[in-house]
């Protein structure tokens, strides 16, 4: 295994961090550290096209495996009482993390990436930057989880969390200030597909206060769709629970960025509190990563012929890849595609449950990017953290479902939500088919 990995090695070297690491160690303020674990050479880059890149790997361990082992080692031997092994424990670094760590740098076109033991715990890394009195300013439609997180740290943290529309870059405006330490963006946003210009808000931001981290989470989009770093983002970050490992088989996080000693500064609580990746999630994340690209174009071939359905059927359905999406044209400006994730409204929260308890091949389940179909009511399960108070000020619809599609056979899948739609009384049946029946449809 080469040594260049990110994350890793072994606190007490015992050489000199100058002699041998081309970052600082520092930590959470930015003081130096004593030689710290380090990367010791940020990836060479990208050569290929991205579907290439996801299964092309370079480097190896000592037998060149193909797919790198699983290195379920807590601690590592040293070489001399001084230390001198590349790895000393696996909470400061390890060889199957690092591996993987290196490869995602590549695909996020990033200089650094860091895995973590979930998306939120990605989040929580991130926001151990801030300080009390800090002002963040995020959107008024965010993942439960996300809103969560800040809740605590404004009620808990000293953190002033501004929530405002982000589709709307001149709201953002409106609260920029010198006080703001931190914005945190998500689009499309979850569950209601709505898309943020990054690249405006990015820009903003950084004159308000040019040392603010512009930070956005890339889950509903993987790296494969969406690069933020590309439109101004200072840090992103995703849920590998979700498109990158594809299988509902693994929880993850993935923060990546260019700086390398904001890097390093996003590496200190991970070594700190023990939130890195396991070895043996690394190498499942490592194994789904490589089939992202047949996957997603699956999905989202999908989930457009599961959108045009439901909208040729007058439903209101939020996804960027119908041409009625009000934000269509900003988000393809921005995005190589649509994802597959939707939502849509039925007009009555007792038929929006029975539709999501008649289908049958579509799971009753929160997450989403994985090989197989969920279906689920946002207000009840994913974004159930979110009181309803709060959901009503925001016009969060009750009777929302959100789809996340699979991979299976997409006429197998329409035919189950019509039949759940039949079956849930959801539309009116004609004698040329049916259509939507309720007031919340388009
Ligand atoms: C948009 C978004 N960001 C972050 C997360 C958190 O990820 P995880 O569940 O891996 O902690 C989720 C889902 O959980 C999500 O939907
Ligand atoms: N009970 C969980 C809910 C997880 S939601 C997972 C995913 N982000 C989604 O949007 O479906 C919690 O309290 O966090």
């Amino acid at each position: 295994m080469s040594a260049s990995g990110s994350g890793a090695p072994n606190n007490n070297s015992g050489e000199s961090s100058s002699s041998k690491k081309p970052f600082p160690s520092v930590d959470l303020q930015g003081n130096d550290l004593p030689p710290s674990p380090a990367p010791s050479s940020p990836h060479a880059g990208r050569r290929y096209n991205m579907a290439t890149e996801l299964v092309y790997t370079e480097g190896s361990d000592q037998y060149n495996a193909s797919s790198v082992p699983i290195y379920q080692s807590a601690t590592f031997k040293q070489t001399s009482g001084a230390g001198g092994g590349e790895y000393d424990y696996t909470r400061s670094g390890n060889p199957t993390r690092t591996h993987l760590e290196r490869h995602l740098a590549k695909i996020m076109s990033a200089q650094r990436a860091l895995v973590v033991s979930s998306g939120m715990a990605a989040l929580d890394v991130i926001t151990r930057l801030l300080r009390p009195g800090d002002e963040v300013v995020t959107g008024d439609d965010l993942y439960g989880g996300s809103h969560r997180l800040l809740k605590f740290l404004s009620t808990s943290g000293g953190i002033i969390v501004h929530h405002v529309d982000t589709t709307r870059p001149e709201k953002v405006v409106e609260v920029l200030s010198k006080k703001t330490a931190m914005v945190l963006l998500e689009t499309p946003t979850n569950p209601l597909i709505k898309i943020v210009d990054i690249a405006k808000i990015a820009a903003a931001a950084h004159e308000a206060n040019p040392s603010c981290l512009v930070c956005v989470d890339n889950t509903m989009m993987s790296p494969l769709l969406l690069n933020p770093l590309e439109l101004g983002a200072d840090v992103v970050y995703e849920s590998g629970t979700k498109y990158l490992s594809g299988h509902h088989d693994v929880m993850a996080g993935v923060i990546a960025c260019n700086d390398l000693a904001l890097g390093e500064r996003l590496y200190f609580p991970i070594n700190t509190s023990g939130c890195g990746l396991s070895p043996f999630d690394s190498w499942l994340l490592m194994r789904g990563v490589k089939t992202l690209k047949v996957r997603m174009d699956q999905q989202q071939s999908n989930a457009q012929r599961i959108a045009e359905f439901l909208e040729s059927h007058g439903f209101k359905v939020r996804y960027p890849g119908l041409r009625s999406h009000p934000q269509y044209e900003l988000h393809n400006s921005m995005a190589r595609g649509a994802g597959a994730v939707l939502s849509f409204e039925t007009g009555d929260v007792n038929i929006s449950e029975r539709i999501v308890e008649s289908a049958k091949i579509f799971a009753i389940s929160v997450s989403f990017g994985c090989v197989n179909s969920l279906i689920s009511m946002p207000c009840r399960m994913s974004h159930a953290s979110i009181d309803a108070k709060t959901r009503a000020e925001r016009d969060f619809p009750e009777d929302l479902i959100r789809l996340c599609i699979g991979i299976e056979d997409v006429d197998d899948l329409i035919d189950d939500l019509r039949r759940a739609l039949v079956q849930a009384g959801a539309v009116n049946m004609t004698l040329d088919g049916f259509s939507a029946s309720n007031a919340g449809s388009a």
